[in-house]
Formats: C-alpha cells, structure tokens, sequence
C-alpha cells in the first residue's frame, strides 16, 4: 500500500494481529446469478496477502441460500423454511469448493464451520466451538464460517451474518471486525433513496446517533446497516474496532489493514468485557422479562450489584432456572439480562420480599439473589 494512504487514526487497524473478515450475501452471488467466483478470489488474495504477514485471518461468509437458489435454478427466493434449508445445503457446497479453490492457489488450507445460535448459546458447546476455532487459527488453517441454515428454524436462526461475524471476533478476542459489503460504508441515511447521502468516516459503536442512520437490508442481503451497527456494539465488548467497506473497492481489505482512510471505522469506547460477560451479552434468546424498580436499575447500572428479588416489581415469560431474562425498568427500557436461579412459578411468588424469607416462602433456598451478578450483564 502506498504511505499516503496511511490515514492517522487507524491504528487499530495497521496494529491488528488477528482480524474477521464478513463478505455479505449483497456481495457474494453476482447481483443473484450464482457465487461471484472472481471477486471470491479477489478476497482470497488479499487474505492470503495478509496471511503470509503473519495476521490470522477468520472468514464469515454468507451466499450459501442465494448460490442455492441459482444452483437449482429457482427465480426466485423461496419463502418456505424446508426451501431455504435445501438452499442452503446445495449453495453450501459451491460456497466451499469455491473457497478451498481460491485458497488452494495459495497453499492454504481452509476449514468449513457451520454453527447455529444453539451452539453459542449452550456454554459448553461455546467453548468446543472456541477450542476448534482457536486450534485452526494456530494451525494458520483459514476458517471459513456460515450459518448453519439447513438446520436452523426462524426462532433460532442468527438471520444475518453480520450478528455471528460479531460473536466469532468475541470468541476469537480478534483485533478487528470488517464487514464487507455493497455500500462503501455507513452513510448518514441509506444512499439507494437518498443520493446526497455522506459516508461517515468513524464513530463510536454504540453511538445511538450512528443506529438512527441505519436502514434494512437491499434484495440480497438479510440485516441491512442496522445489524451491521448491532455487530460493531457486540464486537466491541471484546474491545475490537469494527469497520463496515465496500467489497468491491479493489485491494479494500489489504489497504484497510495497511492503515487507508476506506469505509466506517467503529471504535470500541468501553473497557472490554470478561469473555463470560461477553458470552452472556452475546444471547440473543431471552425467555422472560422482569421489570425493576428504580432502586434496582440503579445499583445494577452503578454498583454491578446481583439482582435481589425485592427490586424486581413484576415478571412475565416461562423460564425455568438457569434460562436467560431481560430486566427493564419502569418504562421497558432495556437493562441487563442475566441467567435466573429461580423459574418463572416461584420467582413470582418472592418479587418484591426480602431475601430472607425465600426460604418460608417457598420451602427452600437455591440463593439469595435472582440473579447472581456473575450470570449478569448491564446492556
Ligand atoms: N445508512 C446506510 N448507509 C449505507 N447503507 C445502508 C444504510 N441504511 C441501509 N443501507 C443498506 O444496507 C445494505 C447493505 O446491507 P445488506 O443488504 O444486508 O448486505 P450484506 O449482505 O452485505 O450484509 C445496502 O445495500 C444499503 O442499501
Ligand atoms: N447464512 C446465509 C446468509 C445470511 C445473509 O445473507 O446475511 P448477510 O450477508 O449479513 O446479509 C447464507 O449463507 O445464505
């Protein structure tokens, strides 16, 4: 890259020692007529570029139901499940072959990774799947990882890959997040409706203002820069930046890590968080919700303090103990979510009690808190 290029404030990026790259159906499958092979290959050279600099290198990579779609000669995205699942199987296929191909030219190996939310969400598949990925990485095996589509239902799906892009880089504890996609970056208002729209340059992830300016997805793409700016917020738990390019500038992904002022840069503003906390906020099913009291979202929020049953004014939901709630307050804010040592028919019976009588009233005692501040994370 050319020193010119090399933009002040971008350190993270130039610093990076392991980055997860996101290519977004938007870019993947050819404007809807099949895998964009040469562009994949493009991507796989500057992967292989920055791989043989010594970076790791983890790939998130959707196409799998669009490739599918073009591969059984369907015209149009079918809306029924067992569809999109067959879809996903058979595009999955040409996805792989294509990457392993690309990557073979270079004398890297890759390894396919399909994981479903199920399998971040249960705590010690979550760690399996850590062990796995960070056994490849130090094998310098380019993972290449997708959604597992044909097994997943609508309830349970991650939906976009931008979401697991986030999670994978907090598993990983990477350095970077770069999302690529078929805009140059976010724009203040989505530039397919407005032609004045700028491209902002950087910002904070969790800069409210930034989600304001998010619209959905275009025809290929499933979450649109809203669940590209949800990504950034996640990945920043792990205290990785996050940058949102376009695919098709060339050489975007060897210029961003030589330092080039290209797309969003999204910066991490908070301390990261412990990987268990992360784990937690990383979550996406809650099964209740509890509303609290002024006085609980205060020391929650200030003192990191459990959640005791006394603060906790009403509840709704079906969820057993050890199952994930939301908290929010008087006016459904969202709070915290955290893992309940009580199940929804006996935690409604001590709301609003002092700890000390759980035990006469409900016959015993499993803790002194619904929610111990461990299994508890401030949103
Ligand atoms: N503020 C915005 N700035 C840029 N793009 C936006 C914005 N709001 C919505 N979008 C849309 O988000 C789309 C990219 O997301 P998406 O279609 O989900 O692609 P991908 O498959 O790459 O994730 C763009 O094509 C764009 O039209
Ligand atoms: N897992 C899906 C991709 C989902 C999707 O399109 O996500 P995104 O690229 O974030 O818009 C697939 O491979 O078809």
């Amino acid at each position: 890259m050319a020193d010119n290029e090399r933009a002040p404030g971008r350190e993270a990026l130039t610093h990076a020692k392991r980055v997860v790259v996101k290519i977004g159906s938007s870019l993947l499958t050819n404007d809807g007529r099949g895998l964009d092979d040469q562009a994949i290959g493009g991507w796989v050279d500057q992967v292989a570029a920055l791989h043989a600099q010594g970076l790791d290198v983890v790939l998130v990579s959707s196409g799998a139901v669009a490739a599918g779609i073009v591969r059984l000669g369907w015209l149009s995205r079918p809306s029924a499940v067992h569809e999109l699942q067959a879809a996903a199987a058979v595009g999955q296929n040409g996805l792989t072959e294509c990457y392993e191909g690309h990557f073979g030219r270079h004398g890297l190996l890759t390894a396919q990774i399909l994981l479903t939310h199920d399998d971040l969400s249960n705590r010690k598949r979550y760690l399996n799947a850590r062990s796995a990925l960070r056994t490849l990485v130090d094998l310098r095996v380019v993972p290449v990882i997708n959604e597992n589509d044909t097994v997943v239902t609508d309830e349970i799906r991650f939906g976009d890959n931008d979401t697991l892009g986030a999670l994978v880089a907090n598993l990983l504890e990477a350095d970077a997040l770069v999302i690529l996609t078929d805009q140059e970056g976010l724009f203040d208002a989505d530039p397919r409706y407005h032609d004045d729209a700028r491209l902002i340059s950087e910002g904070r992830a969790d800069d409210p203002a930034l989600a304001a300016m998010a619209g959905g997805g275009g025809a290929l793409g499933r979450g649109g820069m809203a669940t590209k700016l949800r990504a950034a917020q996640l990945a920043s738990r792990s205290g990785a930046v996050t940058v949102i390019a376009g695919g098709r500038e060339p050489g975007v992904l060897t210029r961003l890590i030589g330092g080039a002022r290209l797309g969003t840069l999204l910066r991490p503003e908070q301390a990261p968080m412990a990987a268990r906390k992360r784990w937690l906020a990383g979550q996406l099913q809650v099964r209740g919700r509890l509303v609290l009291d002024a006085g609980a979202v205060r020391v929650l929020r200030d003192q990191g303090s459990s959640l005791l049953p006394v603060g906790v004014k009403s509840l709704s939901g079906d969820f057993v103990r050890g199952e994930m709630v939301l908290c929010v307050d008087e006016h459904g804010k969202r709070v915290a979510k955290g893992l309940v040592n009580y199940g929804a028919d006996d935690a409604v019976k001590i709301l609003g009690r002092p700890s000390h009588q759980i035990e006469s009233i409900l016959g015993y005692i499993e803790a002194p808190e619904l929610i111990h501040r461990d299994n508890l994370v401030v949103l």
